[in-house]
């Protein structure tokens, strides 16, 4: 029997709705979620397995023009997203006015078919739907586009079933148990930084980055530590709160995420350490795991 694999990217500018596809097209959450643009910040892989097929998802960050030198990793980690892809999914938000071309410019790395996904059109009307399909048309002449809503999962399987229509004879990639290439320890630091995006205003989410220095699975429980990393003690005090009470809605929040995701009870602890200015020290950048 012909079997099926690929590697399939969603890619399109910050806050379009591409991890919210990914969650809904994997079944799982596997990408974090806020409204805040630039959440991402590494591809993750979330993968679909049938006995007939497996399609290898990247969630990326989204396209922009780096400012320091945490985006361009960022940046990379799309260009890289983009070769390897078998087919690519842009992930378009119907209510933003973006300038997509350096989305373009990026496509052309590749042959790979396109598939482009107007999404939120639960909060759109039908002209205005028209009106976009007709300008990808012109602009891109993509091999098919899709009017979507991601988080209302509508059209969510007639994009499954373009994927695996258009997916290459291949053999599995990966073994067939393997949902994703992070680890349990990837996941809790992203539940932690979540809480950090929505829970503070601009600067410092962006600001930070959250590492786990310890992860001890127990039958029962599970004892995790991390640090939040900020760039400045001013940040550090914000993050903390009066009496350390905003630090605490952050803990109790992703300790209810985590226990969710790992179905486990969890004791966390957080602690804040400042690094001036990390996001641009390339030492830093790939301790943290974003130099290639
Ligand atoms: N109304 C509506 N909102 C959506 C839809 N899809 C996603 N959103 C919201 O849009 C916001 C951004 O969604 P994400 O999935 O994080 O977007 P992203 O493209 O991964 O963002 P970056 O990480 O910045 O690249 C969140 O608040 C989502 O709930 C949709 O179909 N309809």
């Amino acid at each position: 029997m012909s079997h099926k694999a690929g590697f399939v990217s969603i890619i399109g500018k910050p806050n379009a709705g591409k991890s919210t596809l990914m969650n809904a097209l994997v079944g799982e959450k596997m990408s974090i979620i806020t409204p805040k643009a630039q959440t991402t910040r590494h591809r993750i892989l979330g993968i679909v397995n049938t006995d007939e097929y497996q399609i290898v998802f990247s969630d990326t960050p989204g396209v922009i023009k780096p400012a320091y030198m945490l985006q361009e990793s960022m940046m990379h980690q799309v260009e890289g997203s983009i070769v390897d892809a078998d087919l690519i999914l842009l992930v378009t938000d119907i209510n933003e006015k973006y300038d997509e071309s350096d989305v373009m410019i990026k496509l052309q790395k590749s042959e790979a078919p396109v598939a482009v996904l107007i999404n939120k059109i639960d909060q759109s009307d039908e002209e205005a739907v028209k009106q976009k399909i007709a300008y990808w048309q012109e602009k891109l002449n993509p091999k098919v586009i899709f009017a979507i809503s991601a988080l209302h999962q509508h059209n969510v399987k007639a994009i499954m079933d373009f994927i695996i229509e258009n997916l290459p004879e291949h053999p599995a990639y990966y073994e067939k148990d393997f949902l994703t290439d992070r680890n349990d320890r990837f996941f809790a630091s992203e539940m932690i930084r979540e809480q950090v995006f929505k829970q503070y205003k601009k600067e410092i989410p962006y600001s930070t980055e959250v590492i786990i220095t310890k992860f001890e699975e127990g039958d029962k429980l599970y004892r995790i530590s991390a640090e939040i990393i900020v760039e400045r003690d001013s940040q550090k005090n914000i993050l903390i709160g009066k009496n350390g009470e905003m630090l605490k809605i952050v803990g109790t929040y992703a300790r209810r995420s985590m226990e969710e995701f790992f179905q486990k009870k969890i004791f966390l602890e957080t602690f804040v350490k400042v690094i001036a200015d990390w996001r641009s020290k390339k030492n830093y950048l790939k301790q943290f795991g974003y130099e290639d």
